[in-house]
């Protein structure tokens, strides 16, 4: 089965995760990391790592077991009960009141599934294996992981920044496009030892477009 892959901007939005388990607990922190912020855990039991992400007001918990009303004005719902007819009534409600639906426990019954993310700043790498591995899908995060290093934050800091004075101050649109991708093609060799020191992404963004123009002449 194939998935349409997507990045959604979850604040504001209302998500509800039946279930209180470790499962529940994954995808509650995976949703916390993304910034929602009207997220609303629904269970008899909770873990105790949910006991303090509602403490310190993260998230709403009501303590019982699901309601159709729960899902009433969700966008996202996550079924993650240990119980298969609460995982199943849950899609079915959850489709009813037209959000997307997880199931944790059988993916073909909901509308997505949750990849395995790493997060470098605003890099974000996700993947799945479509619910054929999950522990492969852990194995290959971990590999991302080491290629991906904690720099990639920063490298994106950058190109953001070079990107947004380009975007300002370049207005011929192919060699708008030839400085971002020769600066892409850069940092994707690490960041240059040019861009520690004061003033940088403007002696970045001149040499840049020195080299274009000299690629061009
Ligand atoms: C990636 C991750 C994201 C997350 O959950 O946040 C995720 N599972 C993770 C871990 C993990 N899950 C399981 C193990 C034990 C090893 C094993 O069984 O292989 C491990 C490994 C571990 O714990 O290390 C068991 C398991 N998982 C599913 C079932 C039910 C079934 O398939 O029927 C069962 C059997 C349950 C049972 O009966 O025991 C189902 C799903 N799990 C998914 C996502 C979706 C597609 C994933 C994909 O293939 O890409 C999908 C389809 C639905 C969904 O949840 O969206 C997260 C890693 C987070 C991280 O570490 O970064
Ligand atoms: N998708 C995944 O990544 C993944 C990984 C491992 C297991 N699973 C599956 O996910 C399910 C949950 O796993 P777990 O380890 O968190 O289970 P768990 O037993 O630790 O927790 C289940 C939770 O569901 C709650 N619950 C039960 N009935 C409910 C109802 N009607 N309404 C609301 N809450 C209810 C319980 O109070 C408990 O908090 C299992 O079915 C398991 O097979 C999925």
């Amino acid at each position: 089965m194939g998935y349409y892959p997507v990045m959604l901007d979850v604040r504001g939005k209302r998500c509800v995760v039946i279930g209180g388990g470790a499962v529940a607990e994954r995808k509650v922190r995976g949703l916390l990391a993304a910034g929602a912020d009207e997220l609303l855990v629904v269970s008899p039991h909770i873990t105790q790592g949910l006991g303090q992400l509602h403490e310190a007001g993260s998230i709403r918990h009501e303590s019982r077991e699901y309601l159709d009303k729960d899902l009433i004005g969700a966008s996202l719902v996550i079924a993650a009960t240990n119980a298969r007819e609460a995982n199943e009534a849950v899609a079915l409600a959850g489709r009813a009141a037209g959000a997307w639906v997880n199931v944790a426990d059988e993916a073909g019954q909901g509308d997505f599934v949750t990849p395995a993310v790493v997060r470098r700043g605003e890099l974000l790498v996700a993947v799945t294996t479509g619910g054929a591995s999950p522990a492969f899908t852990v194995r290959m995060k971990r590999e991302l992981e080491a290629l991906y290093g904690e720099d990639y934050g920063q490298r994106l800091i950058l190109l953001r920044q070079l990107r947004e004075r380009v975007l300002n101050q370049e207005t011929d649109e192919a060699r708008r496009q030839a400085i971002l991708r020769l600066a892409a093609e850069e940092m994707a060799g690490g960041i240059p030892a040019e861009l520690f020191g004061n003033d940088a992404i403007d002696g970045w963004m001149a040499r840049l477009e020195l080299m274009v123009d000299g690629r061009h002449t």
